[in-house]
C-alpha cells in the first residue's frame, strides 16, 4: 500500500520483484531466516539468564566468582577437574562459595558447622540429592541414590536391614572365599616377579565380592575375565562413569538430554547390559520367592525382611544410628516390602556403587603402603598380633580388633576419597549465618577440598595414618572426614566396604608386602572424572614376607 502511493522508480520495483521471486520465495532462505530468528531469541534468553546470574548470589549474601554466559563457571571445572577447581575456589572465596554449573546455582561449603546443620541437624530440609531427569529411566529410576522423600525413606529403611552387623558377619564368609581366590592369584604372580596393575586385580576382586554378596553369583573375574556377566558389568561401568560428551549435554541442556533419553534417542546406560541383569536378577528373585534356593546374600535379606523385622524395630534402629538428626521423623506409614522392580534397581545400584569405589580404595592403600614401608611394617605387626590371638583366623571379629588398620584405611580414604563431592537439594528456603539458600538450590560439599584443607589436616598431601588415632581424632570434628558422607543419607554400604577392604588386606599382608617398583608413580595425579581416578595406572610389586 505505502509502496504503491510513492513514486518508486521502475528499476527499484524490478529489483524488489526479482528479490521476492528469487530469494524470499526460496525455501533455503526462509529456513535461514527462521533459524537466525530462533538463534537470536535463544541468545537473548541466555543473555537475560546471565544478567540474572550476575546479581543472584549478591542477593543471597554468598561470595563467588562472576559467571560467564552459557557455561556459568562450569568451564573452569571442566578444565581443572572438580578436585583442583574446588581447592582453588575455596581458597579464593572462603568456606562458603556460590557458583553456576551452566544455569544451575550450586553452593559449595567446607564450613563444618554448616555441613553439620545441613547433613544432620536440619536433615529434613535437605533430604534429597540432585537428580538428572535423563538418568531416571527404567530400571535405574528406582536407585536409592536418586529416590526422593518418603519413597527414599521407605527403600532405605528396608535395605538398611540387610546391612546389620549380623548380616555383614554372615556375608563375610563370601568375602573370604573371594579373598582366597585372590591370594592364590598373588602366589602365582609372586613367582613371576610380583609386579601388578592394582586396578585390574582389585576390581576383579570387588566385582566377585559384590556379585556373590548381592545375589549369590560366583564370577571369578580374576581367572575368567571373559565371563558374560563380567562383560556386561564392564559395559555398564564404562558407560556410566566415563567422561563423555553426553555429560556436557546433561549439564548444559538438561531438558533436551531428558527429552532425548526418555525417547531412547541417547543412552546414558547401555540398555542391553541392563536388560541382561534385569532378566538375571528377576530369575533369582523368582527362584528365591518359590523357595527353589536360599542363601545369605542381599537379595535374600531383603526378601526375608518382612518376616524377620517388625517395622518398629527398623525405625528404632535407624533413629538410634542417626540420633543427632532430631528433626528427622518417620512421619508416614511406610510399606513393608520392596517390589521386584525396587529390589532389581538396588541390586544394580550396589554393583555400580560398590565396585569401583572399593577397588580404588584398595589400590590407594596398596600404593600408600608400598611408598611408606614403615607404616606397612607397623600394620603387619598389628595383623600378626591380632591373628595370633585368634588362632590365625581372619574373620569379621578379628579384623574389627585392628585399630591401626582402621587408621591406614581412613587415611587413604582421606587422601584419595573416591567421591570428590556430595550434594543435597534444599526442600525449603534456608538460612545459615546470614547466607540464604533458596528452595530447590543445590548444596554441595567438596570432599576432596575438605580432606586437603591444611587448616584441618596439616601437610594434607602427606600419608600419615596417625592422624586417625584416638588422640588426634579428638582434635577435629567427625565431619572433617566425609569419604562416606554423613547423616541419615550417608553411604549405606560403608560398613560392608570397610569389612571387605580389611578382610582382604589382612589376608594379603599376613603373607605378602607391597613394594615400590620402577613403574610405580612417584606422585599420584587424579583425572577430572569426579571419581578420583589416577591419571596413570598404579603399578606396585608384591613380595612374600
Ligand atoms: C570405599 C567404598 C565406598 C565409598 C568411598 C562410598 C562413598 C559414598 C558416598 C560419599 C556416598 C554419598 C553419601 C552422602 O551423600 O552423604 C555414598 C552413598 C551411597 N553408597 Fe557408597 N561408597 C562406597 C561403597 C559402597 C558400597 C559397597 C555400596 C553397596 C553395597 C554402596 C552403596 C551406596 C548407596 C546405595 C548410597 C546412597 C545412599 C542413600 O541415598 O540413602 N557404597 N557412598
Amino acid at each position: 500500500m505505502i509502496l504503491s502511493k510513492l513514486q518508486i522508480p521502475e528499476e527499484v520495483m524490478d529489483f524488489w520483484s526479482d528479490f521476492q521471486k528469487n530469494v524470499l520465495s526460496n525455501k533455503g532462505y526462509s529456513t535461514l531466516v527462521l533459524g537466525g530468528t530462533i538463534s537470536v531469541l535463544v541468545l537473548l534468553n541466555f543473555l537475560k539468564n546471565w544478567l540474572k546470574q550476575l546479581s543472584f548470589y549478591k542477593k543471597l549474601n554468598i561470595p563467588g566468582p562472576t559467571p560467564w554466559p552459557l557455561t556459568g563457571n562450569l568451564h573452569k571445572v571442566m578444565k581443572e577437574g572438580f578436585a583442583e577447581h574446588d581447592i582453588e575456589i575455596m581458597k579464593k572465596y572462603g568456606r562458603v562459595v556460590g557458583y553456576f554449573e551452566g544455569s544451575t546455582p550450586v553452593v559449595l561449603t567446607t564450613d563444618i558447622k554448616f555441613i553439620k546443620n545441613v547433613m544432620i541437624k536440619d536433615f529434613n530440609c535437605f533430604v534429597n540429592r540432585r537428580t538428572f531427569d535423563s538418568l531416571t529411566v527404567e530400571p535405574t529410576d528406582k536407585f536409592m541414590t536418586i529416590l526422593k522423600d518418603e519413597e527414599w525413606k521407605n527403600v532405605r529403611a528396608i535395605v538398611t536391614t540387610a546391612f546389620t552387623s549380623g548380616k555383614l558377619k554372615s556375608m563375610s564368609k563370601h568375602i573370604n572365599e573371594c579373598s582366597d581366590i585372590f591370594e592364590n592369584h598373588l602366589e602365582k604372580l609372586t613367582d613371576q616377579g610380583g609386579i601388578f596393575d592394582t586396578k585390574k586385580l582389585f576390581s576383579g576382586f570387588t566385582l566377585d565380592v559384590i556379585s556373590s554378596c548381592c545375589f549369590g553369583v560366583s564370577t571369578n573375574s580374576i581367572n575368567e575375565p571373559e565371563n558374560e556377566f563380567i562383560q556386561h558389568m564392564h559395559q555398564i561401568f564404562r558407560n556410566s562413569v566415563r567422561a563423555d560428551p553426553k555429560i556436557i549435554l546433561l549439564f548444559f541442556f538438561p531438558k533436551l538430554a531428558a527429552f532425548l533419553s526418555k525417547r531412547g534417542l541417547i543412552e546414558f546406560f547401555p540398555m542391553k547390559s541392563l536388560k541382561f541383569f534385569e532378566n538375571f536378577i528377576n530369575l533369582i528373585i523368582e527362584r528365591r520367592k518359590n523357595k527353589l534356593e536360599t542363601r545369605d546374600d542381599f537379595i535374600q535379606n531383603v526378601l526375608d525382611h518382612e518376616k524377620n523385622n517388625s517395622f518398629e524395630t527398623i525405625i528404632k534402629d535407624f533413629e538410634n544410628q542417626h540420633g543427632e538428626s532430631k528433626l528427622y521423623k518417620w512421619n508416614t506409614e511406610l510399606k513393608k516390602t520392596l517390589t521386584n522392580k525396587e529390589i532389581l534397581s538396588q541390586s544394580i545400584l550396589f554393583l555400580l556403587a560398590g565396585y569401583e569405589t572399593t577397588a580404588q580404595t584398595l589400590c590407594y592403600v596398596a600404593y600408600n603402603l608400598a611408598m611408606n614401608p614403615v607404616y606397612q611394617q607397623k600394620l603387619c605387626q598389628e595383623i600378626d598380633t591380632v591373628l595370633e590371638r585368634h588362632d590365625g583366623k581372619i574373620s569379621y571379629d578379628s579384623v574389627n580388633e585392628m585399630s591401626y588398620m582402621d587408621n591406614v584405611v581412613d587415611e587413604s580414604l582421606r587422601l584419595f576419597p573416591p567421591a570428590v563431592r556430595l550434594d543435597r537439594v534444599a526442600n525449603e528456603d534456608y538460612e545459615y549465618n546470614g547466607m540464604k539458600i533458596k528452595k530447590g538450590m543445590v548444596w554441595s560439599v567438596p570432599i576432596w577440598a575438605l580432606h586437603h584443607d591444611p587448616e584441618i589436616y596439616p601437610n594434607p598431601y602427606e600419608f600419615r595414618p596417625d592422624r586417625f588415632n584416638d588422640q588426634e581424632k579428638k582434635t577435629r570434628d567427625n565431619l572433617a572426614f566425609l569419604a562416606f558422607g554423613a547423616g541419615p543419607r550417608n553411604c549405606i554400604g560403608m560398613r560392608f566396604a570397610l569389612i571387605e577392604i580389611k578382610l582382604l588386606l589382612t589376608l594379603i599382608l599376613s603373607k605378602f608386602n607391597f613394594e615400590k617398583c620402577d613403574q610405580t608413580p612417584e606422585k599420584i595425579e587424579i583425572d577430572n572424572s569426579g571419581f578420583a581416578r589416577p591419571k596413570i595406572p598404579i603399578i606396585v610389586k608384591v613380595k612374600r614376607r
